[in-house]
């Protein structure tokens, strides 16, 4: 056992070796960042273009360069989620720049892995692009990808590449519990609190201002470029004894709905304990909207959402937004009303919210 995992090692050093022969030999012939598409580079010109500005950590025993990539599973469970992006549908080249691409890929992953009140190891990334895609824009994808991921301290320990039409993106991100029970879902109870850490509402004011044609303000722009997704929340709300966690990627109400239905619970949203930034009125004011529907249903800032016992004293950069009620009781309700099942799961001061409360990829 010990000596499979000293070959792996050693393995990872010798990968890293070819990894950085390559990539020297492609400055040199100068195949890397000189305008020239992703076909010029070719799948393995751009593989090693790629995977030299990725970085491999302590976790990934064997990096990029073999069939697959061996990872240490330090408490023998490992967190495993995937998520795809689509070019047009997650974000658009003349919207983003690479770099943010990257970093957007990367967060919108390692989010769900803290979102298990777990801590990202390694994601594996699938990418796929069209020929004449400028290299330059595959490499920029990976600075970004790697600067993410380090900052949430992980690293890349493999993927693919493959010709597509749009962009493709698809990353798989895997992480580590450290012996702690998985924050799931299922978990909250009447009587909690329902609690924030993160960013509501930035990213879908900046999509707001992009699809008009705008480029300010420049701090929900940014924002909907380059989420910030605090990572180290998930542990931190998993240590505090939370009874759920989720990320909110598709509208706070959306994915409290996820937890309420997957709890067997309601929950209420009190909106007179929502910030709602300067920034976001601005916005909802140049398009006559209410800039409390971008804090309650905008997605793809990944803040975390947890409910916590009423007694859990809370560190000040988790809001309480709400609380968690019993599910309605199926005598309680009159006849020919709809079925408590039917009944939306959230509620916003006390009212059924009346708009979708968030993001559908289908509707
Ligand atoms: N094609 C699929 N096959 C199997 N399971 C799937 C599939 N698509 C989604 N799921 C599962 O459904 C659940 C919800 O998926 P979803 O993509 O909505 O995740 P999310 O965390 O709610 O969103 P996000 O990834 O944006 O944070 C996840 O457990 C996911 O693994
Ligand atoms: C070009 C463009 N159009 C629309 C959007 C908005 N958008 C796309 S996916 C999503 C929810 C999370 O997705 P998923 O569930 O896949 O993680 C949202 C709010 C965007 N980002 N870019
Ligand atoms: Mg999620």
């Amino acid at each position: 056992m010990r000596a499979d995992i000293n070959d792996a090692r050693s393995g990872a050093a010798q990968v890293t070796q070819i990894r950085g022969t390559q990539a020297g030999s492609r400055r040199s012939d100068g195949g890397e960042g000189t305008g020239g598409s992703v076909a010029e580079l070719g799948e393995f010109g751009l593989i090693a273009a790629m995977s030299a500005r990725l970085p491999t950590g302590p976790d990934v025993l064997l990096g990029p360069g073999d069939d697959a990539a061996v990872i240490s599973v330090p408490d023998n469970r490992v967190v495993a989620t995937t998520d795809m992006l689509v070019e047009g549908r997650h974000f658009r080249r003349d919207w983003s720049p690479a770099y943010d691409v990257g970093r957007k890929a990367a967060a919108q992953n390692l989010a769900d892995v803290a979102a298990m009140g777990a801590v990202p190891t390694a994601l594996l990334v699938s990418f796929g692009a069209p020929p004449d895609l400028p290299a330059q824009w595959a490499l920029e994808f990976a600075d970004g990808l790697r600067d993410e991921t380090t900052a949430a301290g992980a690293s890349v320990a493999g993927g693919d590449v493959v010709a597509s039409g749009p962009i493709v993106i698809s990353i798989t991100a895997l992480g580590t519990l450290q012996g702690r029970a998985p924050l799931t879902r299922s978990g909250a109870r009447s009587g909690d609190v329902v609690a924030v850490c993160g960013r509501l509402g930035w990213s879908a004011a900046g999509l707001t201002v992009l699809g008009r044609g705008f480029r300010s303000p420049r701090v929900v722009v940014e924002a909907h470029r380059r989420p910030e997704p605090p990572y180290d929340a998930g542990p931190e709300a998993a240590a505090l004894g939370a009874s759920a966690l989720i990320d909110v990627s598709d509208g706070l109400l959306a994915d409290l709905g996820h937890v309420a239905r997957a709890s067997g619970v309601r929950i209420d949203v009190d909106t007179s304990t929502l910030e709602v930034a300067d920034p976001l009125r601005a916005v909802a004011a140049a398009i006559n909207a209410d800039p409390l529907a971008f804090v309650l249903t905008g997605g793809e800032d990944h803040a975390l959402a947890a409910t916590f016992g009423p007694d859990v004293e809370l560190p000040e950069r988790w809001q309480v937004v709400g609380r968690v009620l019993p599910a309605q009781e199926r005598g309680q309700q009159a006849e020919g009303q709809p079925r408590p099942s039917d009944e939306p799961p959230v509620t916003v001061d006390g009212e059924v919210y009346d708009g979708p409360a968030g993001h559908d990829h289908f509707r």
